[in-house]
């Protein structure tokens, strides 16, 4: 197994596309790091970086203690697997498998010996006399993935290799993928723009953004104590509510009071975050909320409080979410760039169309606003909160609604993203 270090990476392409900027990373010995953003923020190029199959206009890639900048692909012991793994038609799943083993010349009864281990482990050891064109889609990935590890690389590079496979498939394989590749202790870079496969299946996840690393740590830590706006966007679903206010500090009382448009947060001075608010007195912040910070309650809530009406309910099994229309500005997610596919979405081409269609949509949307209120009933609007309740809420759509908002899980942003108080890695 080897660490994996990025040293002030850039490349920019031909025709002058910046893909990666100074990138600093590490990824240690025997972790499964998964690079998430959205399309374009340069996750592939990185992992071809890596696998030796693009130049980095600057800076220095190691492997382990060994500079590997200009090392041959073949002399990196890195092994990739791709959104299609490619086999070849004509070899059975058992000689695709052995086929890298063979390159190497090792022994035939150990060849065969591997290939029936990793086929069982891999759950396609029915398979191994049968043609790849007679396999399933995810039968093929996980062939794709066996034919890369079996040489037992000492870096696995992953480049969204469940992207190709319906939902359902992809839940199973990426548990499998997860058993796989710590059973084997191999280190793996998982390259996916999908939050949910990061969340599940990371040690840490990097999150990307313009070729930049936005964020790294572990999922718990993005997504708990995420470092920027753009990552709390990124990650989680419902997406986070991102609210603006104004930071007032009430130096006698050491309090703060942070202004949203009328309605007010205030964090007393037994808050640790109030030290940082304090020297943003009188600018404007991004306050993140998730749909479970906040609790529609009957009567006036001791804590903190947010007026609005509700415009819809959704129903999602297990549980509901609900769209409070209020005063309070929001943030509109594109502008951060923190926009995603759908998790659980169709493969690529048809979800480029959906994006497509409802940023049309969208459009259409905002420039029918502003309209009397009572129009939208029933119907989401993008500077709506969004707010989990529980089965059995006896909400109704177009009453008013009393929202209790934890402030001790609000996040505090500066307007250039960056959390103000400082984040825990
Ligand atoms: N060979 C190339 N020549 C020129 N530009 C390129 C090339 N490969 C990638 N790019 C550009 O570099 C940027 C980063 O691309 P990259 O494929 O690394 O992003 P990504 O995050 O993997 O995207 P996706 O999730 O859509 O695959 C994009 O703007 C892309 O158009």
């Amino acid at each position: 197994m080897a660490a994996v270090s990025l040293e002030s990476v850039s490349k920019v392409y031909p025709g002058g596309v910046r893909a990666v900027r100074d990138l600093r990373l590490h990824v240690r010995d025997g972790e499964l790091l998964v690079l998430l953003g959205p399309s374009g923020c340069g996750k592939s190029t990185i992992l071809r970086i890596i696998a030796g199959l693009e130049e980095p206009s600057s800076g220095e890639l190691w492997l382990d203690d060994q500079p590997a900048t200009d090392l041959p692909p073949r002399e990196r012991n890195v092994a990739m697997v791709f959104q299609n793994g490619a086999l070849y038609p004509h070899r059975s799943i058992h000689g695709n498998l052995a086929f890298p083993l063979e390159l190497a010349g090792e022994d035939p009864a150990e060849i065969r010996a591997k290939v029936v281990e990793l086929s069982r482990a891999l759950q396609i050891d029915q398979a191994l006399d049968r043609l790849p064109g007679s396999l399933s889609g995810g039968q093929r990935q996980r062939v794709a993935m066996g034919r890369a590890i079996i040489r037992e690389p000492s870096v696995f590079l992953m480049d969204e290799p469940l992207s190709n496979l319906d939902a359902a498939l992809r839940t199973d394989l990426r548990l499998e993928i997860g058993a796989l590749v710590r059973g084997l202790g191999v280190t793996t870079v998982y390259v996916t723009h999908d939050q949910v496969e990061a969340l599940t299946l990371a040690d840490r996840i990097a999150v990307l953004r313009d070729g930049r690393l936005e964020d790294l740590g572990t999922p718990t830590q993005v997504y708990e104590d995420p470092a920027t706006a753009f990552t709390a966007a990124f990650l989680g679903a419902p997406q986070i509510n991102l609210l603006t206010g104004t930071v007032y500090a009430q130096l006698g009382e050491g309090s703060v009071t942070v202004d949203l448009g009328g309605q007010e947060v205030r964090l007393p001075w037994t808050d640790p975050r109030v030290e940082h608010l304090a020297h943003h007195h009188g600018l404007p912040v991004i306050v993140g909320v998730r749909a479970d910070a906040l609790r529609p309650v009957d009567e006036p809530d001791e804590g903190a409080e947010l007026s609005g009406r509700l415009r819809a309910l959704e129903y999602h099994g297990h549980e509901w979410l609900a769209h409070v229309e209020t005063d309070v500005p929001v943030i509109d997610r594109d502008v951060l760039g923190a926009e995603r596919r759908e998790e659980d979405a169709a493969p690529r081409a048809e979800s480029a169309v959906l994006d497509r269609v409802r940023s049309m949509l969208r459009r259409g949307q905002r420039r029918a606003e502003p309209e009397p209120a009572t129009d939208h009933v029933g119907a989401h609007r993008r500077s709506d909160l969004v707010v989990r309740l529980r089965s059995g809420h006896g909400q109704k759509i177009g009453a008013p609604v009393r929202l209790a908002l934890d402030v001790s899980r609000a996040l505090f942003f500066g307007q250039d993203g960056h959390r103000i108080d400082p984040v825990q890695r």
